[in-house]
């Protein structure tokens, strides 16, 4: 008995859908590597052979499996897994917002969530593809089809704006690791939806009033940096693989009782403890807020609002603004579908 639970406590099989793309490969890299991961299942629509085998002779913890579509693969992919990380869709080019995605990468998510729902219920799920702000509401509404939502087991994956805030400020703070500061942001995952509180940041900075403006806009607008710079060939997908890893490491670690680890994260407010509140305060029922992970996922979100400065108030009233328009398309995809013909 004890060994059983002990064993339960080791183990973390881990699946990522989407795995031989931009994103998908390197954080593969990162998970195979990983000396918490035991299992690690690949799943995509195209070349995941090749991508297993190439990451299959790294001498590492974690057995490693590839799946296509063809004989049940996403079954076989899903089924005993406990964390599934979700980078499959499409990425933008120039000249397109997130929202742009939606057309593709949402019927893509509706289709691996229901796969979720079917061959491992109880897993947590890490959203990357975009549009968050509207992909997570989606998974939401198919896990509750399906009679098997939990709340706490749903993340929509926002560590990139994180770790953008704890880069671009480093002049700032000072940090000879800019990863040694905390800034919580919040809200969505787009543009003005993105809301950086600079002034909850520990330990505290101070910003000079006229970078204050600039530096909002680099952390709201930095997925646009690269999308530019990329010209074209897609958009941040190593700096991405290394944020999705950060949460997916955290999210690991606390299901297997490290405590006091704290990320802000896309959730559904009202399903998780101390949500609520912030969905009163807000509004919105799906928000990033920080919130405290444990054995069974979100065991609380921490509600940061009160107190922050009025200039972060003014960027939260735009924020809700867009992203309820965001949360309400992703849910009536699944509650109303619009009719293909
Ligand atoms: N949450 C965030 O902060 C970020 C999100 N993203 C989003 O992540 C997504 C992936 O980006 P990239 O890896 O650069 O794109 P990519 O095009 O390089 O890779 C996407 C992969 O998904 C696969 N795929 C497509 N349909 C699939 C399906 N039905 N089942 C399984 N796999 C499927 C493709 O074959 C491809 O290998 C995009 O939607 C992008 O906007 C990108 C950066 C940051
Ligand atoms: O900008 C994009 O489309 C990809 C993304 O979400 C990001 O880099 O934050």
């Amino acid at each position: 008995m004890v060994k059983a639970d002990l064993q339960e406590l080791t183990r973390s099989p881990t699946a990522v859908l989407g795995a031989s793309g931009g994103i998908g490969q390197p954080l593969s890299l990162l998970l195979k590597a990983c000396p918490l991961v035991d299992e690690l299942a690949l799943y995509d629509v195209v070349n995941t052979p090749g991508v297993t085998a190439d990451l299959s002779h790294i001498s590492s913890v974690a057995k490693i499996s590839g799946y296509l579509p063809k004989d049940d693969g996403l079954k076989h992919a899903l089924t005993g897994t406990d964390i599934v990380v979700i980078p499959a869709g499409i990425p933008r080019k120039p000249g397109m917002t997130r929202d742009d995605l939606f057309k593709i990468n949402a019927g893509i998510v509706r289709d691996l969530v229901e796969g979720i729902a079917k061959h491992c219920p109880k897993a947590f799920v890490l959203i990357i593809s975009n549009p968050v702000n509207s992909t997570v509401p989606i998974a939401a509404e198919v896990l509750k089809a399906a009679g098997v939502f939990d709340a706490k087991r749903l993340f929509g994956v926002t560590t990139l704006d994180v770790v953008r805030a704890e880069t671009f400020t480093q002049k700032y703070t000072g940090q000879k690791n800019p990863a040694h500061t905390k800034i919580p942001v919040i809200g969505g995952h787009s543009g003005e939806t993105i809301v950086p509180i600079f002034s909850k940041a520990s330990p505290s900075f101070t910003i000079p009033d006229d970078k204050y403006d600039d530096l909002i806009k680099r952390v709201q607008f930095g997925g646009d940096e690269v999308v530019q710079a990329k010209d074209g060939a897609g958009s941040a997908t190593l700096s991405m693989a290394y944020a999705g890893y950060r949460f997916a490491e955290s999210v690991i670690k606390a299901a297997k009782g490290e405590k006091g680890i704290i990320e802000p994260t896309f959730i559904y407010l009202p399903g998780v403890v101390g949500g609520e509140e912030i969905a009163e305060a807000t509004g919105v029922q799906f928000f990033s807020t920080p919130v405290e992970l444990g054995p069974n996922g979100a065991e609380k979100a921490i509600n940061i609002l009160d107190g922050i400065t009025d200039k972060e108030s003014r960027l939260l009233e735009a924020c809700k603004a867009g992203l309820q328009g965001n949360i309400l398309k992703g849910v009536d995809f699944i509650k109303s579908p619009v009719p293909t013909k």
